[in-house]
């Protein structure tokens, strides 16, 4: 069974200005243990693929499915963990309060809390600054607090949009590194959205190549990289043949409209 399984899913957005197809006809399945990217420019539906995923926008066509339940369900069930582009942590709690805030809310002991809050610090690699205010934190380590947080409740799907683009280069190396060796020790299924093609071709399982004005699925990009991967496999001709395949996807459904 499919963890997601979208079939022909639409959905349009009613705006002052006339409808905006957001989504045409998107159709794909994700498995389970896939790292998989969206990316193409600004307004192809990637933000709101990835929210109807999490069913935070219902689709107006189409069926999609989430281990087989519908996304409500799902959600119920505490299927996803969601991290935003800016980490969002709240600045009066300290991390390890701010990665407890949503078990709080779901009703979890304080004993279990604290025992998640320590496992997904270790695994972000934070342990010891879980007494930190965010502030205290640099951007990097605040994301990946976020992420974090995201982790606690142990959701098997884990979306991300855009979660290192305010990052600087060298810190978004890092991340990525510290990102996938999370997903190997974790088995998670990954949802994740980029601008960028060298970090969607590092990181992912299977690239899709999405285009706006209807937001739809161009190209979908199975990688032939192995899932061990240091940042040096960006020089090897493997990785610049993927990344070149992305890019003829992007050139292809860009329009100048
Ligand atoms: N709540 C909404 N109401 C009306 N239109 C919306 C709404 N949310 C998104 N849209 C429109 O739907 C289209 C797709 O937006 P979306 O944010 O999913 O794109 P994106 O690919 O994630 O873009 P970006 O890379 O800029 O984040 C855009 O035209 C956007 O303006």
């Amino acid at each position: 069974m499919a963890v997601v399984d979208a079939r022909d899913v639409s959905l349009t957005f009613q705006t002052a200005d006339g409808p905006v197809h957001a989504l045409k006809d998107v159709s794909l399945r994700i498995e389970k243990g896939d790292f998989v990217s969206f990316i193409g420019p600004s307004g192809c539906g990637k933000t709101t693929f990835l929210r109807t995923i999490a069913a935070l926008e219902k689709p107006t066509g189409g069926n999609l499915s989430v281990n087989g339940m519908t996304t409500d369900e799902a959600r119920r069930k505490r299927a996803y963990g969601y991290v935003f582009q800016a980490p969002g942590l709240y600045p009066w709690r300290t991390i390890s309060g701010n990665i407890s805030l949503p078990l709080e809310i779901m009703g979890f002991s304080k004993a279990d809390r604290q025992a998640r809050v320590a496992r997904v610090l270790e695994l972000v690699e934070l342990a010891g600054f879980g007494g930190k205010f965010p502030w205290q934190l640099s951007g990097g380590m605040q994301q990946r607090a976020s992420i974090a947080r995201a982790l606690a409740f142990d959701a098997d799907i884990l979306l991300m949009d855009e979660p290192f683009g305010a990052l600087d280069e060298i810190v978004r190396d890092r991340l990525n590194e510290a990102l996938l060796e999370l997903w190997r020790k974790t088995g998670k299924t990954i949802g994740f959205v980029t601008h960028s093609i060298p970090e969607a071709v590092y990181l992912s399982t299977r690239i899709v190549v999405m285009s706006p004005r209807p937001g739809r699925i161009t190209r979908i990009i199975e990688s032939t990289l192995p899932r061990e991967r240091p940042l040096e496999i960006r020089d090897t001709p493997e990785f610049i043949r993927i990344a070149q395949e992305v890019r003829e996807g992007l050139r292809e459904g860009h329009s100048y409209d």
